[in-house]
């Protein structure tokens, strides 16, 4: 079978004689984000646009039947440039499927169906993704991981390897955090699979890392006791390729959604700060952690003043453009351990570990400055713009007495006149 190289351009080649179907396929595929096309009519017209080099291209989408290459002869030689294909087909036999699949493409699609139109579409963005995506293939046997390596391979994965549940635990370790699904052989020396899966489970909940267990036909047993472990699936041995495909790409596809529902949740769709449920919960950990290792923990809560003018002047869109600015300049200043928040309207939070009030109270400074000196032009109109800041560095019982010691410092700096900072009494209950 011919080597797929690893993939790093972000063009698709696809190669259809069918105007009406290359021009929609093109059409939608360029919809993709970071996603170019070139279009072939013709095996010489391929050819020719892999002239210019073939490692712009990361994935082909081939018709099998060309004016000057009637039997599919696009299929291998795009294989042999080492760029995994997609094949459109009109109607497949089971003969010709075995043919492809041997072949090694990732797919095949039945172009006569409108619907398949969009998955080709959607398979392309998943494989173009896929190189953001680490798999950890745990096996013992050296033939059997290589064989599943080659299949991830050639849907574009980035993967990682383990020999034994303990290689495996110490990938995690090292690379947990470029790692988003593991699939692991259940017997294996030194630790069996269900006793991997619940060790990584306690690390790492469901939808964050997907697990799919792999067991051997004829022991349903096991499968069913690597799901209680936890894994999201499992895949019985042997197995077909283009299950074993759909499989894992809607288990990495499942991940991705909910990280996306929780990136929405947890941030502020007009500034793209974090929001009040957030810190809600990131806060009050920090909190705990603060109160369990004495360390020094800041809540920062700033307003901007008189912000009413500035929408009574620009507008509401206008104002909407000014904190957003303002976001940016404040993000700029936090550093990546802090948690900075769109608390409300046009105020904002910033809490930050293992600052002291000395520090929290010029970190504050810095804040009130940067806004200050900013000067926000609309409608070739410019306006300055002051914050008023409160500070809290009394640990109190919870994140929410910070919050309200930080409120009520906040309040005086409103009421002393705005444009300056001011810090709640040091002394904790
Ligand atoms: N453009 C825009 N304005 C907002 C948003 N949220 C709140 N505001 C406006 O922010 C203004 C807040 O007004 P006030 O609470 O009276 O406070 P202020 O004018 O900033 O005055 P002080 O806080 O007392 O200095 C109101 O006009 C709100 O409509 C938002 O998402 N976009």
């Amino acid at each position: 079978m011919p080597q797929i190289r690893r993939q790093s351009g972000h063009h698709v080649l696809v190669v259809e004689d069918s105007r009406s179907v290359a021009g929609l396929l093109a059409n939608k595929i360029a919809e993709l984000p970071d996603l170019q096309v070139r279009v072939a009519g013709s095996l010489a017209e391929a050819r020719a646009a892999l002239e210019e080099g073939a490692e712009q291209f990361f994935l082909a989408v081939l018709d099998l039947n060309l004016p000057d290459a009637p039997d599919g002869e696009v299929v291998p030689w795009v294989l042999e440039q080492g760029i995994p294909a997609l094949v459109l087909t009109a109607g497949v036999s089971d003969d010709d499927r075995d043919r492809l699949i041997d072949l090694g493409i990732i797919d095949y699609i039945n172009k006569d169906n409108p619907s398949e139109i969009d998955h080709v579409v959607r398979s392309v963005g998943r494989i173009h993704r896929n190189r953001n995506i680490g798999v950890l293939v745990v096996d013992d046997s050296t033939s059997a991981r290589a064989y599943l390596m080659a299949l991830l391979h050639r849907y574009g994965y980035r993967l990682l390897e383990a020999k034994d549940g303990q290689s495996a635990l110490r990938l995690l370790d090292e690379q947990g955090d470029q790692i988003h699904l593991m699939l692991c052989d259940q017997h294996m020396p030194g630790m069996d699979g269900i006793t991997l899966i619940t060790r990584v489970r306690q690390r790492y909940c469901r939808t964050r890392l997907c697990i799919i267990g792999m067991s051997n036909h004829g022991s349903g047993i096991l499968s069913a006791r690597q799901l209680k472990a936890g894994a999201n699936d499992f895949i019985t041995r042997p197995f077909l390729e283009e299950e074993f495909f759909v499989r894992v790409n809607q288990n990495v596809a499942l991940i991705e959604l909910i990280q996306e529902m929780e990136n929405a949740a947890n941030h502020d769709p007009l500034t793209s700060l974090f929001n009040r449920r957030y810190l809600a919960d990131a806060g009050q950990m920090l909190h705990e952690a603060a109160r369990r290792g004495g360390r020094g923990l800041s809540v920062i809560l700033m307003d901007l003043d008189f912000f009413k003018h500035i929408n009574d002047r620009f507008g509401h869109f206008g104002g909407d453009e000014v904190l957003t600015q303002v976001a940016k300049v404040l993000k700029a200043r936090a550093r990546a351990s802090d948690i900075l928040v769109r608390y409300g309207g046009e105020e904002f939070c910033l809490v930050a570990q293992d600052v002291d009030q000395k520090a929290a109270i010029a970190l504050a400074e810095t804040l009130r400055q940067a806004v200050a000196s900013m000067e926000f032009c609309l409608d070739s109109e410019c306006v300055k713009l002051t914050l008023s800041v409160g500070v809290s560095t009394r640990l109190g019982s919870d994140l929410e007495q910070m919050l309200h010691d930080a409120d009520n410092a906040l309040y005086q700096a409103k009421e002393l006149g705005r444009n300056r900072v001011v810090a709640t009494p040091v002394t904790d209950s």
